[in-house]
């Protein structure tokens, strides 16, 4: 149905969803680049389903300047991850607030003082020390002739600098290497795909858990903050002089950026919602400074190039100055041209808060917004051999990352820029050429770089899931199983694996669903590839994985399974009502039921119905052949007709008793408003009308209503004669008829229900008769009927809702007469009312009470009933 609904909106062309997950199934381990190959094909605006969220991909510089810059005031919210709502993190983050006032507050505090040029000069020697700290530790492992984990050591600087520039102090090497391995696996978290996200009905039972162990690492992290905070107010009480950094500011602040609460989750919660958010944007730089060491490494040229510039520009000199930065072109093309390729916030989310047009379709309010800043800086019109790292393309360009060229925005563009991007624009260039120079001078062998040594300390995580793996799906006695250590490194066990190339791991878990990694080994060199064989086709080819991309095999694994776990669910439903369906047939047959037509398994006989024929006559041909009472099965409903007049008088004389119930299959209409009449409410209802609106002298008394009524008929047809116009004679007739009988219930005339609403009485009640006559699904298929897949019940409801906000103003106004000692009219209602708060109640279903319910249903069953087949006879 969701579908059905996009195909009504004027999208941008798109994949073709399948229902359900929608285009999830084209999705891979890399949804940018996923995203990228999609749009290709479907255009640079491209709509998709992932899951049950409606998504919209801006997949070049043109759309994404349309969104970032025309648009920007209506989509510049959020779409926040089900895991971002740990701990209640997405209301103090500034990553996840709406651009509303508290996101404006802790946007300019952080740009005033933190990346304030300002700050930036006063906090230049805590950048100098700490890429002096990384330096040193990196040319101590050259010179020993070690190989260095740079992704870790660039992290841990990162963090370094920044709890200087926040706290004025670093954090200990325990607290600082917490910090970092919760930095790093909240990065997988958020960024793994995660069942909540495309499901959210669903996100309340977080199924893979990723709420539960992302709440884990924000409530440790916020003990690591608050830590912080008691010791500056500790040091504030003993009279130590302030240092006006972030938290002093923060703390002076506190009180206009939120309210004070004892709830121990609220306390101080934006400053550690504020650093948080900051401590996590290290990890982009640490990555930026390890991708363009691995880009470096595997260009030999540009590599010369730098250590050139470095050697004229430097010189002797040990240390080098931010303002040197400006007199290396060619490093900063390096950063440049690594930022366009590797961004490492590739896919930032957003959603619509307005229905906005953007290129002739529309992107309705609510929609996610994906800008794939991957594809946007790979744009073929844009640059030459997109694909290829080329620093020297930033020599001949004026092109910045500061948002205003649409072609390269590694830090995104609009109001939400990144707000770390000043800061980040110093440390960026200087982390690679330090590394550089320093492995330069001591004569670094690029070949001791290996692979997975390039990997951010993320891996370690990977790697003990591979070990995991390998434990599971593999004799544990086994010799000659390769095992990967904890530093990521091969364990050849056995010579029959020195020997082997490629060796393939994996078992068939949950439908074929287990991903196989697949290990070759080159001599020395080890390289990684995982085979996903699943249901999805997309998902089963061969795909080389890279150092990087392997992290994602265990979220891949788990969003497939819990996909697969579902589909298990959901095909065990179908297969449970389906058998069901089909074996009903077999059970009729067992039964000494009347003869009746074969029946075919789930529609039974629905197909001997005909699509034209009203249901009487079909059935009336069927008692040709099979005789006066005919059974058949109406989809899930077994049915028996009586088609002669001696079948008649045994159902509706001899076995009366029995067979009085409502039909079940009047389920699918009966609307949620109106209570299910028992069958001795019913007969009292009956009794009460007999007796107050159709007795004799009732009726005679209003025999004058009737033919004025008639007369009025007469005129209207008469007159719309003369002008040789055709008449609707329904149309016509149903008002007339609803007002006689309101005039009967209510002995109201023109004071109670005047012309207009009289014929919109007409029309609500002939619109129920024929919902309630159409054919609907829920009456065929009782386990369907909550769904209402017709909306039959939802039409029918609004229908309902009106005639019974219609019936409840005279019942009012005769309370009130009544209240005010006027006399009584003696019709129906006042019966009905003489009868309130009495009835039945005997404690099992048949007992029934006279109440507003029970006459708001009696009035509306008049109404309908009466004027239905009174008109239709007419
Ligand atoms: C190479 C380094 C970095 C890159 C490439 C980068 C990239 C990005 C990108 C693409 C966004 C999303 C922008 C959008 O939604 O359009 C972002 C947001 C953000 N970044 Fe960075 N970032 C980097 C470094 C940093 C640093 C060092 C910090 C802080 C210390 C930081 C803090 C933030 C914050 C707080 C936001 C959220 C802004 C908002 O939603 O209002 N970033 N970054």
């Amino acid at each position: 149905l969701q579908l059905f609904h996009d195909s009504r909106h004027r999208l941008p062309p798109g994949p073709w969803p399948l229902p359900l997950i929608g285009n999830l199934h084209q999705l891979d381990h890399l949804p940018h680049r996923s995203l990228a190959r999609l749009a290709a094909r479907h255009g640079p605006l491209m709509s998709l389903r992932l899951g049950a969220i409606l998504t919209i991909v801006a997949s070049s510089p043109d759309t994404a300047r349309e969104i970032l810059q025309r648009h920007n005031a209506d989509i510049a919210a959020r779409s926040i991850g089900d895991s971002m709502r740990a701990c209640g993190h997405c209301e103090r983050s500034v990553l996840c607030l709406p651009p509303r006032r508290k996101w404006r507050a802790l946007r300019r505090l952080g740009a005033a003082e933190l990346f304030s040029p300002q700050r930036l000069a006063a906090t230049w020697f805590h950048r100098q020390e700490a890429v002096a700290g990384l330096v040193r530790r990196v040319s101590d492992h050259a010179a020993r002739g070690e190989s260095v984990d740079i992704g870790g050591a660039a992290h841990a600087a990162a963090l370094g600098l920044l709890s200087r520039t926040m706290l004025s102090a670093d954090l200990d090497s325990g607290t600082a290497r917490e910090v970092s391995d919760i930095v790093d696996e909240a990065s997988v978290l958020a960024a793994g795909p995660n069942v909540s996200d495309f499901f959210p009905a669903l996100a309340a039972a977080d199924l893979q858990g990723v709420r539960r162990r992302m709440a884990r690492l924000v409530r440790r992290m916020y003990a690591i903050i608050d830590e912080q905070i008691e010791r500056r107010k500790h040091s504030h009480a003993a009279g130590e002089a302030r240092r006006n950094d972030l938290l002093d500011v923060m703390l002076d602040k506190e009180g206009e950026l939120e309210e004070e609460s004892t709830d121990d989750m609220r306390r101080h919660h934006t400053i550690r919602g504020l650093f948080t958010d900051l401590f996590t944007g290290g990890e982009t730089t640490s990555h930026t400074i390890e991708c363009a060491l691995a880009e470096l490494l595997q260009a030999p040229n540009s590599m010369r190039k730098v250590q050139e510039e470095l050697k004229s520009v430097i010189g002797t000199k040990h240390q080098i100055e931010e303002t040197d930065i400006s007199k290396l072109p060619y490093l900063q093309a390096v950063v440049k041209e690594t930022l366009r390729l590797h961004p490492p916030v590739p896919l930032p989310p957003y959603e619509a808060e307005a229905t906005v047009e953007i290129q002739g379709y529309t992107i309705p309010k609510g929609t996610k917004v994906l800008i794939n800043i991957w594809a946007i800086n790979r744009c073929a019109d844009a640059w030459v051999e997109p694909n290829k790292f080329m620093p020297e393309r930033f020599l001949r360009t004026e092109v910045n990352f500061m948002g205003r060229d649409f072609q390269l925005i590694p830090f995104g563009a609009g109001r939400r820029i990144c707000l770390g991007l000043p800061l980040a624009y110093l440390i960026c260039p200087r982390r690679p050429h330090h590394q550089v120079y320093r492995l330069h001078q001591a004569r670094w062998n690029n070949h001791q770089v290996k692979l997975h040594q390039l990997m951010s300390s993320m891996d370690q995580l990977l790697v003990a899931e591979l070990n995991n793996y390998n434990k599971r799906f593999t004799k544990e006695d086994d010799k000659d199983t390769p095992r990967l250590n904890q530093r990521g490194e091969l364990r050849r066990t056995s010579s029959a694996w020195q020997n082997c190339h490629e060796e393939t791991y994996g078992c068939p878990v949950l439908c074929g669903l287990a991903p196989v990694v697949v290990l070759r080994s080159f001599g020395d060199r080890v390289e990684v590839f995982a085979v996903s064989v699943s249901l999805f086709p997309s998902l089963g080819r061969i795909q080389p994985w890279s150092a990087h991309d392997l992290i994602r095999i265990p979220y891949l694994t788990s969003v497939v399974q819990t996909m697969a776990f579902f589909l298990a669910c959901i095909s065990s439903l179908l297969f449970i009502f389906l058998t069901t369906y089909i074996f009903q047939p077999h059970l009729d047959a067992r039964r000494r039921l009347p003869p009746g037509p074969r029946r075919l398994p789930v529609i039974g006989n629905l197909h001997n119905m005909g699509r034209r024929n009203p249901p009487h006559r079909a059935f009336a041909r069927l008692a040709d052949c099979y005789g006066p009472l005919v059974s058949v099965r109406l989809g899930g409903v077994r049915a028996v007709v009586a088609s002669s007049s001696d079948a008649a008088r045994e159902v509706l004389q001899e076995h009366n008793a029995e067979l009085a119930g409502a039909a079940a299959w009047t389920r699918g209409t009966r609307a949620a408003t109106t209570p299910t009449p028992s069958s001795r409410s019913r007969r009292a209802a009956s009794g009460l009308a007999t007796e107050a609106m159709l007795a004799p002298r009732r009726l005679a008394e209003l025999g004058t209503a009737r033919e004025e009524q008639a007369r009025e008929l007469v005129r209207g047809v008469a007159e719309a004669a003369e002008a040789g116009e055709p008449v609707d004679v329904a149309r016509a007739v149903f008002p007339r008829v609803a007002g006689v009988l309101w005039r009967s219930m209510f002995s109201e005339g023109e004071d109670g229900l005047d012309a207009a609403t009289e014929l919109e009485l007409g029309d609500v009640v002939r619109e129920a008769v024929v919902v309630a006559a159409a054919p609907n699904l829920s009456d065929y298929f009782p386990v369907l009927a909550a769904a209402d897949q017709l909306g039959v019940r939802c039409r029918m409801e609004k229908l309902v809702g009106w005639t019974y906000a219609l019936i409840d103003r005279p019942i009012e106004r005769r309370r009130r007469a009544r209240a005010a000692g006027e006399p009584r009219k003696g019709d129906l209602l006042d019966a009905a009312l003489d009868m309130e708060g009495g009835g039945e109640v005997d404690g099992d279903d048949e007992g029934w009470v006279m109440n507003q319910d029970t006459m708001r249903g009696m009035f509306m069953d008049l109404l309908v009933a009466g004027s239905g087949s009174t008109t239709s006879t007419i």
